[in-house]
This record gives structure tokens, sequence and C-alpha cells, in this order.
């Protein structure tokens, strides 16, 4: 047993030749992350760098050619029907654009029921917790007879994220999931990812290419380029005093004050997961 609830090691994406390429193309070499319960991991990088694609792995999606993908000490490319039935509700995402993720022609009911009604909760159950689901994520309860041309960006990422929450996950993977909004609308949305995560113990990997957005929600922060993990480590340092050329150059772009005003809070969220995930592997 370890402590991690996600354990990738040498992973290998490989996509096959086409079109513009005609030879196969590794998209991830040799990548290593680890996430524990409740963490929050920031996978930052160009574009290009293979971000989505680790996302991807992850989610059981991408051409893995090598390397292993542990979910709670199992291999996620080994499971059996009902154990990637099993993760399917544990693992979910959220993506960047919240204008494309959201069914136009379904009320949010709907869609927040979906997900319920598939796992076999009846109907009379699956309209409680949308109730408890749009209050989780700051949106009036009258929300769930509304179409989701009726909500702004921020509202529409809030449904999004709602959606993930339904099956009550342990892992999100959050694709870019703030860099549609405008700066104002992620600050609100990155703290009610932060909340969410007090609340009910989730972990993300959270993937973006902005680094302040990183580390505002991180834990620890990893770097990806052209298909490695370059970097990381401990939020703070890799955003303030990053090592590698590509870090330095983002960090160049736009400099992240250190201290800063969440370090403190920041400190102290990463020292409960590392107690909790201690007390894990102890047990
Ligand atoms: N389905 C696919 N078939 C072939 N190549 C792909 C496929 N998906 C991604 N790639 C290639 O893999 C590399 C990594 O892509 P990926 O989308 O993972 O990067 P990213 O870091 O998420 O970029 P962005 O920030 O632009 O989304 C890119 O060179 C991309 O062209």
């Amino acid at each position: 047993m370890t402590a991690a609830l996600l354990d990738v090691k040498d992973l290998e994406v490989s996509y096959p030749g086409s079109g513009f390429r005609a030879q196969p193309f590794r998209a991830l070499k040799g990548v290593s992350i680890d996430i524990k319960p409740g963490e929050t991991v920031g996978l930052v990088g160009e574009s290009g760098s293979g971000k989505t694609t680790l996302g991807r792995a992850v989610l059981g999606l991408a051409p893995v050619t090598g390397g292993s993908i542990l979910y709670r000490d199992r291999e996620i490319g080994h499971l059996n029907r009902a154990e990637r039935r099993e993760l399917s509700s544990e693992i979910q995402v959220v993506f960047q654009d919240p204008y494309s993720s959201l069914n136009p022609s379904m009320t949010i009911e709907q869609i927040l029921i979906e997900p319920l009604t598939v796992r076999g909760v009846s109907a009379a159950d699956s309209k409680k917790r949308v109730g408890d689901l749009l209050d989780q994520v700051q949106l009036p309860t009258d929300a769930r007879h509304r179409l989701p041309r009726e909500f702004s960006g921020g509202q529409r990422q809030r449904i999004a994220i709602a959606r993930a929450l339904a099956l009550d996950p342990k892992l999100i993977v959050c694709d870019e999931p703030v860099s549609a909004l405008d700066l104002s609308t992620q600050a609100r949305v990155l703290d009610l990812f932060i909340d969410i995560q007090e609340q009910t113990g989730v972990a993300y990997l959270f993937i973006s290419h902005d680094l302040a957005v990183v580390r505002h929600i991180s834990h620890r922060v990893a770097v990806m380029y052209h298909g490695e993990i370059v970097e990381s480590g401990d939020g703070d340092q890799v955003t303030a005093r990053p090592q590698h050329p590509y870090t330095q150059r983002l960090f160049m772009a736009a400099p992240i004050p250190d201290p800063d005003r969440q370090g403190e809070r920041r400190a102290l969220r990463r020292r409960l997961i590392d107690e909790q995930a201690a007390a894990t592997g102890a047990a």
C-alpha cells in the first residue's frame, strides 16, 4: 500500500502517425507524478507540452505505450468492467470551455441528474442531490429549471463543477478550468475549488499554462516541457524561485511575489495533506 491516490510512473504515450505527422509522436516521455488524497497537484506547461495528454491518460483515454498509472494501488489499464465503472465515478473531469461542455438543450437539473440516473440513483434522491450540488457550488436552487445559455461563463463553470461532483469523486482532472474566464471570475472559481476540496477531501490534477493560477490553488507543482516533467515540488518554491529555463521564462513574463498573502494558508493546507497521507500510509 502507498499513501498516494494516484501514482503515475515512467508513463509513455505515443500517438499514431497521421496527417502532417507521418511517424508516431511521443507525447509523454517517462512522466512520473503522484497525488495524495485531498491534494492539488498543479501541472503547468506551454501549449503542446503534453498536459492534456497526461490528464487524458489518467482518465484512461490516451494511447499509453509504457509505464504505469496506479489509482489506489490498482493499475488502471488492467481493470475489469466493474472496476472501470467504479473508476469512472471516482475520477471526473472539468474542461476549459464552459460554453461547449454543457448540453445547451438540457436544463441544469437534467444535466446534474444524468450521471446519477446512469448509476441507478432514484428520482427522488437525485432531485434532492441536485439541490445539494447547487448549494455546494453557490448557485441558487431555482437555477435547476434554467438552461445553460441563461448563465455567465463563471456560473456555467460552477455547473460543470457540480456535475463533476455528482458522484462524489476522489479525483478531478481540471483541464484549464479557469482559462476562459475573466480575472475576477477566475479568482472566485479558484476559491470555490479550494472550498470544495476542504469540504469533501477531493484531490485535483490542476492543469494550467498560468503560473499564478497554479500557485494559488496547488499544494505541489509539476512543470511539463516537451512531454517531460522538468521540475516539480512545493508550489511556492517552483513558482517563485523556478529552476528550469522554461519555468524561469514564465516567471519573467509574470513575476509572482514571494511570500504573498495566501502563503500561510497554503503552507497550512500542505501540512494537513502531508499529515493525512502519513497517517494513511502508516495504517
Ligand atoms: N489525438 C492526437 N493525435 C496526435 N497527436 C496528438 C493528439 N492529441 C495531442 N497530440 C499532440 O501531442 C502533443 C501534446 O498535446 P497536448 O494537447 O497534450 O498538449 P497541452 O500541453 O495540453 O497543450 P494545450 O495547452 O495547447 O492544450 C502536441 O504536440 C499535440 O499535437
